[in-house]
């Protein structure tokens, strides 16, 4: 079995794969990740971590794995190019490698066209891959947590918790902030592709797909043709692990 991990700003999440199965899943806060149950012991023979959060939460997480299931935990890095994937961003030492491994997971699973690849996380991602299968950069938005946790902490007269969301009308400060939120990064999220799309020659083939925790509730308020795929780091994972294994 293998176990790929990918450690977020906000939490980590963990996937057990038998072969090509998945077995066994799991996420956790990052402040209580001495408290991970991986559940999957010794029959663990390869382990694959993607980290954008601080080195002490996977030196600890590696820890874990070192005791739990008696292997190495192997960190992806960025690299200018895996398999026929290149890498055009400018600084690679300073890209977040969620974001490349979400590209590549991508790319595994689409192996052609133009691809939007978004990740809704702490941070929303929106990256381009070219149909010439290049990582060609992309853009860094504030999640929607953040962006609520933002006008909250700046104002006084702003008072909300995270809530759902029902109608781009709100009648409370809290369904305002909140709506605010979504229909904002939604928007900003169309328009960031319809930019992209006007650099691409074949824009008929282009496929958007989005990742993260707000994937599924900003995926509500999009156009039908935006598919959420969670485990699109995860996959990335996998195609490093299978290129370096
Ligand atoms: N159980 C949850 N705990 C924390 N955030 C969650 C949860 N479910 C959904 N979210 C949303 O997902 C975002 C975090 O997504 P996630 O992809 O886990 O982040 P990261 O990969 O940056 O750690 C938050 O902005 C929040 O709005
Ligand atoms: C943009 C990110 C903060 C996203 O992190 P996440 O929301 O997944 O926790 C992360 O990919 C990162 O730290 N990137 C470094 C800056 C860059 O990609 O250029
Ligand atoms: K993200």
């Amino acid at each position: 079995m293998r176990l790929f991990i990918d450690i977020g700003n906000t939490r980590t999440k963990w996937l057990l794969m038998d072969g090509d199965l998945p077995v066994r899943r799991g996420a956790i806060d990052n402040s209580q990740v001495d408290q991970i149950d991986l559940g999957c012991g010794k029959a663990v023979s390869r382990a694959w971590a993607s980290c954008v959060a601080q080195e002490e939460i996977f030196q600890r997480l590696a820890s874990i794995v070192e005791a739990d299931c008696g292997v190495r935990l192997n960190r992806a890095a960025v690299e200018s190019s895996v398999n026929h994937m290149v890498n055009a961003y400018l600084a690679l030492d300073r890209l977040g490698v969620d974001r490349w491994l979400a590209a590549l997971g991508a790319r595994d699973l689409i192996a052609a066209g133009d691809l939007v690849v978004i990740d809704a996380g702490t941070a929303v991602t929106v990256d381009l891959v070219s149909a010439k299968h290049c990582f060609e950069g992309g853009v860094i938005l504030p999640g929607a947590r953040m962006m609520h946790d933002a006008l909250v902490g700046r104002t006084v007269g702003i008072i909300s918790e995270r809530s759902e969301v029902d109608s781009v009308v709100g009648r409370t400060t809290q369904e305002c902030v909140n709506a605010g939120a979504l229909y904002g990064l939604a928007g900003a999220i169309e328009r960031i592709v319809l930019e992209m799309q006007k650099r691409l020659l074949h824009t008929d083939k282009l496929s958007v797909l989005l990742c993260g925790g707000d994937a599924e509730r900003l995926a509500a308020v999009l156009p039908d043709h935006y598919r959420v795929e969670l485990d699109l780091v995860f996959y990335g994972l996998q195609v490093i692990d299978r290129a370096k294994s």
